[in-house]
Order: structure tokens, then C-alpha cells, then sequence
């Protein structure tokens, strides 16, 4: 029998060399011989020696339906490759090995993985904001701004709230190197995001990138198991747009009882901007939170695209402390004055 015909490329820091079995796909939106050229290219852009070997001309004017040529190329990467793993494992690793990827080699491995994944999107149907489907190519790079505007180092602990395929804990694991946590309680999302750690896990394996731990849960954030993530998380994002009155109601119950610090981002405020402590807002969850509105550009050509609102709230319950302070010293001013009308009579 013919040897099935594949194409492998060997990775310069990673263990496991990547397979593409021949012909390469191509879908709507997925090419594979694009996938494989430009996963070349940002090794080059990381070692550029290897962009020696492999002659950068041939990345731009390959045949990409030649097996021939698309073998021996790959042929000329692997043996460049592996003369960097020989040499790399003496001299001590260059310091791109082990660093967190760029944001655009990210924004690359995360459609990568996505794609290798999510082999039939439709199955997801959840055409909501950020779904899955229009992931790549618009809220990646909403999420890293977030990420960099929140400035998430690697002490915090990350949750996404109702996690999907696991996308965005993906992206703040390999952007924050901080510990990552998804809560999804959906089975065809859950299942897809298993797909979604293995490839994550290769392809960062691949390029030699850092990431923080992570976990893809499968159950229901409202789950009282599920509370001890909440508890101890420092960052949570809950895309809670599409949420109706009564489950925002139960998020806001959920976050009532975090600590001071604690911070929560969303799509959709969990307080007005401009609350009041009143007696009759006393025991709203705005009560203990600072809130503000921030915008990021959706897309990635940010002079096109509109701007997206998200809202921070950071647990704070001083602003609850003056407002009983100050009520303790307006009754004891209101007890020590003799009231007006006794006086007269
Ligand atoms: C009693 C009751 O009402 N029960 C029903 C409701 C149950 C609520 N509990 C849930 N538990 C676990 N997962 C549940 C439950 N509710 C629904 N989901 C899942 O959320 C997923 C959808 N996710 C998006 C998945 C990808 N992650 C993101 O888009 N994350 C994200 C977060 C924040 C942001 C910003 C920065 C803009 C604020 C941007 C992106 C959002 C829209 C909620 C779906 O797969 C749902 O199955």
C-alpha cells in the first residue's frame, strides 16, 4: 500500500514535530497550507538563522499543490531545526524559549488551535458576541486589549464565567502566564474545549512558548461546588450580556461574598456608574464595588472597527464603611441638637 503521503515539521524547541496529511485542506476560513507556511515564518521571526535555511524566498513563492516542493522545503526547515535543537540543548536557550509568545504569534496559535478544534463551527450555533465563529478574528483582539489595559500579572488567578470552547482562558494563560480557570456547562462546547487543550498544549509545546496552568471545567458556575473558584480568583470575566435579569441577579449574590481587591469584568455593568448608597440601595451589590466603564477597539484594524464597551468592578467595602460612619455621626449630631419646635412651646 502507498505510504499515505504527509508533510512534518520539526519544531527547533519543542518535542513533538507537527503532522499535515496530504492533500493540506482548505475550508472557508481554513487553510492548511497557509497555516503551515506562516507557523514556519514565526519560527524564522524566533530564530532567524533558520530563516537562512530556509531561504525566505521559498515561503513566498511556493507551490503550495506541489507535494514535492512542499516536502523538500519542509525537508530544508527540519534539518535547519534540528541543527538548532542539537546546538540550542549546549549554548543556554535563547531567551524567546520559554518566554510568553508576541501578540500576534498568539493571535496565530489561537486561530491555529481553534481551527485544528473546531472542525465544523455550525455545531457550536451560538452566534453571540465573541462566539467561537467570529473568535479569530475580532474579540482576540478586544480580550488583549483587556488584558493589557487590566495589567494581569502571573500572581493573579483568572476565571472566565461560563468558558465556551476555552478560548479566552487559552489566550490570558499564554498572554498573563497567570492561572487560568473556565466554567462551562454546556457538553458540545465542553467537549470541543478538551480538543482545544490538546492542540493549545502542542502547538505552545511547538514554539517553545510559557504559559500559566490552566483548567477547563465542566459545570455550572451558579454549582456551589464550583464556588471555591470564584472565592479565590482575582480576575473574573463573565460575558454576561446575553444573561436576563435573573441570572445577572445571581451573579451579582455570587459576588457579594468575594474579597476586597477582587476584580470583575463584564459586558454588561452589575451596578450604574453612578450609584448611590442609600437606605434603599444599601443591600445592592453596588454598594461594595467601584465601577468603571472601559472601551477597547474590537477587530484588529482599530480605525474601522466601533468600540466595545466593558465595565470594571473592583470589590471595595470602605465605600459601605464611610457611608455608616457618616450616618453614625449624622444621628449623633441629630441626637445632641435640641429640636426647634420643644423649644418655642
Ligand atoms: C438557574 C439558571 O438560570 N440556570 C441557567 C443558566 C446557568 C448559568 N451557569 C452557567 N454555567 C456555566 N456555563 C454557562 C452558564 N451560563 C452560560 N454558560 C456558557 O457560557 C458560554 C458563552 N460565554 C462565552 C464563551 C467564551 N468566553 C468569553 O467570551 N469570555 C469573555 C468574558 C468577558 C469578556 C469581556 C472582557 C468583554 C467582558 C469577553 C469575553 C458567555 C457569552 C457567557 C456558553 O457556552 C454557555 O453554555
Amino acid at each position: 500500500k502507498k505510504k499515505d503521503k504527509s508533510l512534518k515539521l520539526n519544531s527547533p524547541v519543542g518535542l513533538t514535530p507537527v503532522i499535515y496529511r496530504w492533500p493540506l485542506q482548505s475550508q472557508e476560513g481554513y487553510d492548511e497550507a497557509h497555516e503551515l507556511i506562516e507557523s514556519m515564518r514565526w519560527v524564522c521571526h524566533d530564530f532567524p538563522d533558520l530563516r537562512v535555511a530556509v531561504e525566505n524566498y521559498i515561503l513566498d513563492r511556493i507551490d503550495l499543490s506541489d507535494y514535492d516542493r512542499m516536502s523538500l522545503m519542509c525537508d530544508r526547515f527540519n534539518r535547519a531545526a534540528d541543527n538548532i535543537r542539537r546546538l540550542g540543548s549546549g549554548i543556554e536557550p535563547p531567551k524567546c524559549i520559554g518566554a510568553p509568545p508576541s501578540r500576534d504569534l498568539l493571535k496565530h496559535i489561537m486561530v491555529q488551535v481553534y481551527n485544528r478544534s473546531i472542525p465544523d463551527p455550525d455545531k457550536l450555533n451560538s452566534y453571540q458576541p465573541f462566539s467561537p465563529q467570529v473568535y479569530g478574528e475580532s474579540s482576540y483582539d478586544l480580550v488583549a486589549d483587556v488584558i493589557s489595559e487590566l495589567k494581569i500579572t502571573e500572581d493573579d488567578i483568572f476565571l472566565d464565567l461560563g468558558s465556551g470552547v476555552g478560548n479566552v482562558v487559552l489566550q490570558v494563560a499564554a498572554a498573563a502566564n497567570c492561572t487560568c480557570y473556565g466554567i462551562e456547562k454546556n457538553e458540545i462546547p465542553a467537549d470541543y474545549a478538551k480538543e482545544m487543550e490538546e492542540e493549545f498544549l502542542q502547538w505552545m509545546d511547538w514554539y517553545g512558548k510559557s504559559f500559566g496552568d490552566f483548567e477547563l471545567l465542566h459545570g455550572d458556575f451558579l454549582d456551589a461546588d464550583n464556588y471555591s473558584y470564584i472565592k479565590k480568583s482575582t480576575i473574573i470575566f463573565v460575558n454576561n450580556f446575553a444573561f436576563g435579569p435573573r441570572l445577572n441577579h445571581k451573579l451579582k449574590e455570587i459576588f457579594s461574598g468575594l474579597s476586597d481587591g477582587t476584580r470583575i469584568v463584564t459586558s454588561l455593568e452589575l451596578a450604574p456608574l453612578n450609584f448611590h448608597i442609600t437606605p434603599r440601595t444599601l443591600s445592592d451589590l453596588g454598594s461594595i464595588l467601584r465601577v468603571s466603564k472601559l472601551s477597547a477597539t474590537e477587530g484588529n484594524v482599530s480605525w474601522t472597527d466601533k468600540p466595545v464597551s466593558y465595565y470594571l468592578h473592583v470589590i471595595d467595602r470602605t465605600k459601605l464603611e464611610k457611608y455608616f460612619q457618616q450616618q453614625k455621626r449624622k444621628e449623633e449630631r441629630e441626637s445632641s441638637m435640641v429640636p426647634e419646635g420643644r423649644a418655642k412651646r
